[in-house]
């Protein structure tokens, strides 16, 4: 019944602008699914690739659909991901791109579920999904390769850990993000946004935690739960591979490993955070771990671009116990069979996992489907924003359909 007869593909717009792949499957008994790949900007170095999408079309065109229309199954989703492996034929995705790859897998799930006439996550993750919801972490201050001259971390993150609700979640998260606006200008900080919508002053770090600190207490005593916040530090970013320092360019300061991972730690018990992510180099497994047995047993300590949601960069983490938290993007690895992979490794091991966007988005909404189908704890998806939204809006129909 989801045999699939047909896979289209076309440029479309992502968030930032620029052209991204989206693509359709559709079966035998008409089943219908669609899907675009995102982008990111902050890349791990050892993503799958992403190539140019008039380039990723051409060749999936000539090596994966030919394999896929008429020979795979929707449904099988195992299927439908080794097809595109072996069509692609290298490692990394090198040849159809990760962006086509991720595309078309996504669709096929999508069509998948759409023959069985079930919701998205029930066919990904099955009949008892949908009890469980991530608590959201909601993006409200940002810099680093998403917006020029603003902080040098990254994201500063809401997570409002105590919500009732995913729905109180959301509009809490999104809460912060107008505390934080209204923090600004009694500053006197003009402020626009970066490509997560996140606000993107110019301010150092240091004031940054004061602005999110304070607006993140202000809603949490309006919402009466538990809003805590954490932050996407994208170390690799600003780790200078010579000089082995951390530069923190907006406070003229850098920082040898010892004194990132001191600096880390101190950020953890001063402001109480939930969630750290990327807070040293991508290399450095064993910094991770130093900064993990430090401060693990009270945060969060995720891998981003450390794992790049692959299973043997995963486990080479898990043998030194380099963190307790993975970031899983399907477009990193390529595939959602992939994608699902690293998430059962990461709870076999006691790892979180933490499913999230990129910082070029489109309107799909599969990451929200994959984090109820694998009762993922946490999802990083922005705090507001049309691309970011809709994976929240998402996320509260789910629910809603769900209770
Ligand atoms: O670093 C990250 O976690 C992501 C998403 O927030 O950014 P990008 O997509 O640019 O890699
Ligand atoms: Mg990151």
């Amino acid at each position: 019944m989801t045999l699939i007869t047909d896979v289209r593909l076309r440029r479309i717009l992502d968030s930032r602008g620029n052209p991204t792949v989206e693509a359709d499957v559709l079966t035998e008994s008409g089943g219908f699914g669609r899907a675009a790949a995102p982008s990111g900007a902050s890349t791990g170095e050892f993503e799958a690739i992403e190539r140019a999408p008039t380039e990723a079309i051409a060749a999936a065109r000539e090596h994966a659909v030919p394999r896929l229309v008429g020979e795979a199954y929707a449904g099988n989703q195992r299927e439908v991901d080794s097809i595109l492996r072996a069509a692609d034929g290298t490692d990394d995705f090198s040849e159809i791109g990760a962006n086509s790859a991720v595309a078309i897998s996504m669709a096929a799930a999508k069509a998948g579920a759409d023959v069985l006439g079930a919701p998205l996550f029930q066919h990904l993750g099955g009949a008892f999904r949908g009890r469980n919801f991530p608590t959201p972490l909601g993006n409200v201050v940002g810099g680093g390769e998403h917006a020029a001259d603003a902080t040098d971390i990254q994201e500063f993150l809401a997570a409002p850990v105590g919500a009732p609700s995913v729905e109180d979640a959301v509009f809490a998260n999104a809460a912060v993000h107008g505390e934080v606006a209204d923090l600004l200008e009694e500053r006197g900080v003009p402020s626009g946004k970066g490509d997560e919508g996140a606000w993107a002053p110019s301010v150092d770090d240091e004031e940054a935690f004061e602005i999110v600190d304070e607006a993140v207490s202000t809603v949490e005593d309006e919402v009466g739960f538990e809003i805590r916040f954490g932050l996407d530090v994208a170390a690799a970013e600003m780790y200078d591979a010579d000089s082995e320092t951390y530069e923190y360019e907006s406070a003229d300061i850098s920082r040898d490993t010892a004194e990132q991972i001191e600096y880390i730690a101190d950020l953890v018990r001063e402001y109480d955070l939930a969630y750290v992510e990327d807070p040293l180099d991508e290399n450095d497994y064993e910094a991770f771990a130093e900064l993990t047995d430090e401060v693990g047993d009270r945060t969060l300590i995720c891998g981003d671009d450390l794992f790049v949601t692959n299973t043997d960069r995963l486990a080479e983490g898990i043998e030194i116990d380099a963190a307790n938290s993975i970031l899983i993007k399907p477009n990193q690895i390529g595939t959602l069979t992939d994608a699902f992979d690293a998430i059962e490794l990461a709870t076999e091991n006691g790892y979180d996992s933490v499913i999230s966007h990129r910082s070029g988005e489109t309107e799909d909404t599969t990451i929200a489907h994959l984090a109820v189908a694998t009762d993922a704890p946490f999802i990083k998806t922005g705090a507001v924003g049309g691309e970011r939204t809709a994976k929240l809006n998402e996320l509260i129909r789910i629910a809603d359909d769900a209770t």
